[in-house]
């Protein structure tokens, strides 16, 4: 299939199909608390660049697969980080007033709407995966295949591991190797099970599974490390979260082990190793995902 549109404009669009859907995924019927409604909404719609849900739509699509019928999982990934960027702000943990460009959800819904919101969107993620099979007839063991990947990779032998070993080892990490434990745990492990579920959805291969999950590994930490060089030189406004917010905490990063310009060359050679190893797979149509690994690591954004 010949790309068209430039990156960008994939980016847009896809952003536009996923925050139309997003905004359906608690329908009105619902007997929902309504402050509890408000609070999920709040940060569902806070507007975040929606990098997850976009991998498993182009990771569908590489392997010739319906987006339409990966629309759920992409949504679900979607809470899910939601979820851990909610709990990630809390007083108990970063304890930050901005995300997102707005006050963050604790500021304007109290710490116990926003830890129950969390709870919530997590919940509801799950029941999301389900839709690609009740509605758009995705074979119930490949559904199966994704759910048990999501709780894999989102729970405490994924992300929620990594955010404990953040949490454990804030300030006293001496090795490199600890905090690439922590990114790749944190960070990485939503990339890739957003990459992996995509895949499931077109029916993958383990061989096509593989080369997605070393892709997903190298630019999750690419872009983890991007995003502590951000909060070294990056725009608040353009990042919508205050910088310097790791040296306020004295977090232990990657610039702060290696130096600026090392973890610089770091981003750009993880993203070559990324899309090498991308291109060890049999795709029918890489080129957005090799497209989006580049956009990634350019940003400023
Ligand atoms: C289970 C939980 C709560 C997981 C949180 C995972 C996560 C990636 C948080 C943000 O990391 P960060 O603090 O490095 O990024 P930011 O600068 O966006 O706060
Ligand atoms: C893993 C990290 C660095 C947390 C923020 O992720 P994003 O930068 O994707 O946040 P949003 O655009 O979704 O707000």
């Amino acid at each position: 299939m010949k790309t068209t549109s430039t990156i960008q404009e994939y980016i847009a669009s896809h952003v536009d199909m996923v925050e139309a859907a997003l905004i359906q995924a608690l329908p009105a019927k619902w007997d929902v608390p309504s402050s509890l409604r408000e609070s999920m909404n709040y940060s569902l719609m806070a507007g975040g660049k929606r990098l997850r849900p976009i991998m498993v739509l182009a990771a569908a699509e590489a392997l010739g697969g319906s987006q339409a019928a990966a629309l759920p999982v992409a949504l679900a990934i979607e809470m899910v980080h939601t979820y851990s960027l909610v709990h990630d702000d809390l007083p108990a943990m970063d304890n930050d007033d901005y995300r997102r460009g707005k006050l963050t959800n604790h500021k304007v819904y109290g710490e116990a709407m926003a830890i129950l919101a969390g709870d919530a969107l997590l919940t509801q993620a799950f029941y999301s995966v389900t839709r690609a099979h009740r509605e758009h007839a995705i074979p119930a063991e490949r559904v199966l295949a994704i759910t048990e990947e999501l709780a894999v990779y989102a729970g405490a032998r994924g992300m929620v591991g990594g955010q404990a070993a953040d949490m454990l080892g804030e300030q006293g990490l001496t090795k490199l190797e600890e905090l690439e434990f922590i990114h790749l745990h944190k960070t990485s492990d939503l990339i890739v099970f957003s990459l992996r579920a995509g895949a499931h959805i077109a029916g993958a291969t383990e061989a096509q599974l593989s080369a997605l999950t070393d892709f997903g590994n190298a630019i999750g930490l690419a872009f983890q490390i991007q995003d502590d060089i951000l909060d070294i030189i990056g725009d608040e406004q353009k990042l919508g979260k205050p910088v310097k917010s790791d040296e306020k905490q004295q977090k232990v990063t990657y610039p702060y082990f290696i130096g600026l310009e090392a973890s610089e060359k770091k981003v750009k050679e993880l993203t070559l190793q990324a899309k090498a190893a991308l291109l060890q797979a049999d795709l029918a149509n890489p080129e957005r995902l090799l497209q989006l690994a580049d956009y990634l690591m350019q940003r400023d954004h």
